[in-house]
């Protein structure tokens, strides 16, 4: 160990020195994070023996193949492996960067027995099965630390889980897929198609290793069940999150948002509301929105993301950054790596699940949302009235309607509502369809924050 010397005190002012006894850390998937986070273990290896006083030594990388081109890892190839259960008996720190449930959970779960404390950036596992992870944790009295499996390098997880706890969330509303907004951002500024830009995501190493789990939402609801649960103490999962992804987002629908001086964005919107029963409830949802091009929001650009938490105490807080790409999320993978071999070295462990509000879902139909609708109608006396009526008539509010024309010369109606349940939303646009003066409707898209949100 070059440079440091085992009687270095730790701080100024500390009498504490270094454990020269190195903490085994084992990395198990060599992919888009695993090769950066291999890079940054190794070629940081003194500072971050400083900052946690103790050598970390990677004792191994699981692999799925031996003998594929990595580049160069700056790692001894003799550290690749097969063997991931061999590595994870022998770990003080396991890093989970394979993704998906198995084998990432019985690695994990392994690891815990052992003793091990767990960096993971596999949203996916949390969303589907954090409660069992949790509990082995609680069980086996170890960590478990997962700040890249939101936002990427954004430090966003630890706030909600540590910073803020003092104080009473009310609302986190983000944009935490960096693939879809690169790719609604291409659609908007250079008019790319979807497919293109998709592969653009996929080459920057945005993407998961299955786009469908950006594209359809999957990713995002994972992220808003994360999310959701630090931020009001209640389990939710994956299951739990309404969600609709982008790929019904038209070009169309992006031109009709920049008529309306908005923009189309993935959101994850995670609320506390008032339930059915007058008391507080969750509502979970990730779906595509208008965004007004004032809102802070719109303006996160390419693979960006950016996340606002609203508190009660704290008022507003904005947390923006690099949401995807290995090396980004390698910085929060290795600051988790950080924390969890300091609790090593000096004793204890960080906080651990917190579910004791246990606060009930809201349905997707009982939440009040905002719709843009836009109607291919026949051009003639009546054809507005009739239309209003049917808004009237599942009690849903117009705030404004506007008459255009398409690029073919017919008669366009842009109906932008006032908020109203979604159930009751849904059932205006399917009478309206069914109405002889409505050609088509061309698109509808749910509109976010406006006066009324
Ligand atoms: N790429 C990104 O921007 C981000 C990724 N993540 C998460 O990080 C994790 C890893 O993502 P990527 O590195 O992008 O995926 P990746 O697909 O590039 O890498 C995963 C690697 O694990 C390997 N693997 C699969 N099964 C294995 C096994 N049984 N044993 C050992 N290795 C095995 C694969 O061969 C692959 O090389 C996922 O959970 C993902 O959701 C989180 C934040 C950002
Ligand atoms: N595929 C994800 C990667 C980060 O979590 C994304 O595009 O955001
Ligand atoms: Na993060």
């Amino acid at each position: 160990m070059q440079g440091l010397d085992a009687s270095v005190p730790v701080g100024v002012g500390d009498e504490r020195t270094y454990q020269v006894e190195p903490l085994k850390v084992a990395l198990l998937g060599c992919g888009v994070v695993g090769t950066e986070v291999a890079r940054l273990l190794t070629s940081q290896a003194e500072e971050l023996t400083a900052r946690v006083g103790a050598p970390l030594e990677l004792t191994g990388i699981a692999v799925r193949r031996l003998g594929r081109d990595r580049g160069d890892l700056g790692v001894d190839p003799a550290l690749l492996t097969t063997d991931a259960d061999a590595l994870v008996a022998r770990a003080d720190v396991v890093v989970e960067v394979i993704g998906g449930i198995e084998p990432a959970r019985a690695l994990i779960l392994r690891a815990m027995e052992h003793g091990a404390g767990v960096v993971t950036a596999n949203k996916a596992l949390l969303a589907e099965d954090g409660p069992t992870l949790f509990e082995a944790a609680a069980k086996h009295g170890v960590d478990l630390y997962y700040e890249a499996s939101v936002a990427g390098a954004i430090p966003l997880l630890r706030p909600l889980r540590e910073s803020m706890a003092g104080d009473r969330v009310t609302r986190v509303l983000g944009i935490v897929n960096g693939t879809t907004n690169y790719v609604l951002d291409k659609m908007d500024s250079t008019g790319a198609g979807f497919a293109e830009a998709v592969e653009q995501a996929q080459a920057l190493g945005y993407a998961e290793a299955d786009p469908t789990a950006d594209v359809e939402g999957f990713d995002a609801a994972a992220k808003a069940a994360i999310l959701a649960s630090l931020a009001f103490h209640t389990r939710v999962s994956a299951a739990d999150v309404h969600r609709e992804g982008i790929t019904e987002v038209s070009a169309a629908d992006v031109r009709a948002a920049q008529q309306q001086g908005c923009v189309v964005k993935l959101l994850a919107i995670c609320e506390r509301v008032t339930g059915a029963d007058g008391g507080d409830a969750v509502s979970v949802r990730v779906h595509p929105a208008m965004l007004p091009l004032t809102h802070p929001l719109a303006g996160v650009r390419e693979a960006y993301n950016a996340v606002y938490v609203e508190a009660e105490a704290a008022g507003q807080l904005m947390f923006y950054g690099p949401g995807a790409g290995g090396r980004p999320t390698a910085s929060a993978v290795l600051g988790d790596v950080v924390a969890v071999a300091r609790h090593r070295v000096t004793g204890g462990r960080g906080p651990g699940e917190s579910a004791y509000a246990d606060l009930p879902l809201l349905p997707m139909r009982d939440v009040r949302t905002r719709y843009h609708v836009r109607l291919d109608v026949a051009d003639r006396p009546g054809v507005l009235a009739q239309v209003a009526g049917v808004f009237a008539k599942h009690g849903v509010s117009i705030e404004t309607v506007q008459q255009r024309q398409d690029d073919a010369g017919r008669a366009v109606l842009v109906v932008v509502t006032h908020t109203a349940p979604d159930a009751a939303l849904s059932a205006t646009v399917d009478e309206l369809g069914e109405l002889d003066i409505v050609d088509s409707v061309a698109g509808v898209l749910r509109v976010e924050g406006g006066d009324d949100r």
